[in-house]
């Protein structure tokens, strides 16, 4: 066999394993530290595919740490990373390339290339994963990535300096979806943005999340994100994952920072906006007739 045709072979295993698996992420026995400062010890995790997972936890948790050793840039000191049932760990580049192409990451701030316009952005994994495509195909997919992200068609020629923090957000998005992935890591997506910009972004990760099947693996310190569009969150305290679940699941248990969190008076402003949403959805639903005339 060609290295072209193992290549192909290999994709074809990962996109089985990807339709055939009930969990995206698993994560077992994780321990991460830096000289003397354990960050991580015997983490466990579990990410279901299709779903949003929020990841909370005070500053200094370790929530990026715990993203950045699930997509290979820090390695642990012991543990068990799967992604749709491929071991991550101890994997050369290569050898984990056809699973790295099922994922995309916007990094805290968007993280993109500064001397790159935003279109230039939107290509580099494509010229980095599929070098044979061609510049205009490349600058096809780009135009199109950035419509779906909610830019202007004139973002593209821009440079990150020419846009607002969430512009830089949604062309960070667009390159974190540019090879069309099945799993997108998030981390802090809303920081930084006004609360209707904040609100904004929630809408659009929910609306794509929804229709293209991805699985969101958020990491958020913005109540109203993991109240309005998480299906489950995790909560990292004491170098582990001490609970996940539902909200209403998290709220039911007695661990301090928990209740501190979600019952104090940003979590219960929070509360109360996801009721009025609700009350307000009900209402609107009640006075449509069910055939959607009036
Ligand atoms: N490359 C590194 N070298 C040394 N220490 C590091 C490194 N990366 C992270 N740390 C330390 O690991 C701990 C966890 O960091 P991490 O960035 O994951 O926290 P976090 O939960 O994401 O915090 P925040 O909510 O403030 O972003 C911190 O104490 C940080 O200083």
């Amino acid at each position: 066999m060609s290295e072209e045709e193992i290549q192909r072979a290999e994709e074809e295993r990962i996109e089985q394993a990807v339709e055939t698996s009930d969990i995206a992420i698993s994560v077992r026995g994780l321990r991460n530290s830096f000289g003397d400062q354990v960050v991580h010890d015997g983490l466990d995790l579990d990410v279901r595919k299709g779903e949003i997972l929020g990841v909370v936890g005070g500053s200094g948790t370790g929530k990026s740490v715990l993203m950045r050793a699930i997509i290979g840039l820090q390695t642990p000191d012991e543990g068990e990373i799967h992604v749709f049932g491929e071991s991550m760990i101890g994997r050369l580049d290569d050898e984990a390339l056809a699973i790295r192409k099922r994922w995309g990451v916007l990094f805290q701030g968007g993280a993109l290339f500064s001397t790159l316009t935003v279109a230039e952005n939107v290509e580099v994994p494509i010229r980095e994963y599929y070098p044979n495509i061609g510049a205009e195909l490349r600058d096809e997919i780009a135009a199109y990535k950035i419509r779906m992200t909610g830019l202007p068609t004139e973002a593209g020629p821009k440079y990150p300096a020419e846009l607002s923090g969430g512009m830089k957000k949604r062309a960070g998005l667009a390159r974190a979806l540019a090879l069309d992935p099945d799993l997108l890591f998030l981390d802090e997506p809303t920081a930084g943005l006004d609360p209707i910009g904040a609100a904004a972004f929630d809408e659009m990760t929910r609306k794509l999340q929804q229709t293209l099947g991805l699985t969101v693996f958020l990491i958020t310190h913005d109540l109203d994100t993991l109240y309005s569009i998480c299906d489950r969150v995790a909560v990292l305290a004491d170098k582990k994952v001490t609970a996940v679940g539902t909200i209403e699941e998290l709220l039911a248990t007695d661990h301090p920072w928990i209740q501190e969190y979600f019952n104090g008076p940003r979590g219960r402003a929070a509360t109360a906006a996801v009721s009025r949403e609700k009350d307000r959805e009900q209402t609107q639903a009640a006075l449509s007739p069910p055939d959607g005339r009036r």
